[in-house]
């Protein structure tokens, strides 16, 4: 379970351009549920999803991770444990152009210090997972939109992640590349792992795998969630 326990995070704090981007939230992620954080543009989305994945810390509140205290581990354990249990998938898929599929896969790998070839087969691995290992040594920019988002999944899956989670994923494809991309975490989600996505998009929060939908509003939850 991931406890989210009153968060707030506030940018700019006491500057004129003060911005409380989310408010007091409370909400729990069951492990091996999907979750999707659904919301008008600027509602907190994306700073909830960075403060769960452990990108940032709150300006108030804690978050738990299986009762663990995340909120005040120092920047060191909280790197390792991102990386551990973290899988993240971008909107704009922010992958490396001028290396290869296989290279932008293997990358949240490299701090590991796995060994190159384990490290390998395993990125080939997911690659063949998503269909698309014949385009391992494709140079980004070689690829079709659907061939890059299939590397993008592959990139968040390298080092196994327990939890899945997805900013928008759909913003920029069609409807049959938003329904793959559905079908992709149907898959994940068989498999047992947590997928927590921020979305607009109804082909998210009205499909049948999003088990738990909290909408928020400006930073606060206006439905589901939690009562702090
Ligand atoms: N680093 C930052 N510095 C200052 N303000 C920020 C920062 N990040 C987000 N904000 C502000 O916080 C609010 C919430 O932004 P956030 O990106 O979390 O919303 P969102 O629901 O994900 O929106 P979108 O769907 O457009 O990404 C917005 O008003 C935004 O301008």
């Amino acid at each position: 379970m991931i406890s989210v326990r009153n968060v707030s995070k506030v940018f700019n704090a006491g500057r004129p351009n003060e911005v409380t981007a989310v408010d007091g939230v409370s909400l729990d992620v069951r492990l091996e549920e999907t979750t999707v954080l659904k919301g008008p543009s600027g509602s907190g989305k994306t700073t909830l999803l960075g403060l769960i994945g452990c990108m940032a810390r709150p300006s108030s509140g804690r978050i738990f991770l299986n009762e663990r205290e995340m909120t005040s581990l120092p920047e060191r354990f909280l790197t390792d444990i991102r990386r551990a249990t973290f899988g993240f998938i971008f909107q704009q898929f922010h992958l490396i152009k001028g290396i290869s599929a296989l290279e932008n896969v293997m990358l949240p790998a490299y701090p590991t210090g796995e060994k190159f070839s384990r490290l390998r087969g395993r990125a080939l691995e997911k690659l063949a997972m998503l269909g698309i290992e014949k385009r391992a040594e494709a140079k980004i920019e070689w690829l079709s939109g659907g061939e890059a988002q299939r590397v993008a999944i592959a990139r968040a899956l390298i080092n196994n992640p327990a939890v899945v989670i997805a900013d928008e994923p759909t913003a920029h494809l069609d409807t049959k590349m938003s329904l793959e991309f559905m079908a992709i975490m149907r898959e994940l989600k068989s498999k047992g792992t947590t997928i927590i996505i921020a979305s607009h998009d109804p082909i998210v929060y009205d499909s049948d795998l999003a088990e738990q939908v909290v909408e928020l509003r400006d930073g606060r939850i206006v439905a589901g969630g939690r009562r702090p």
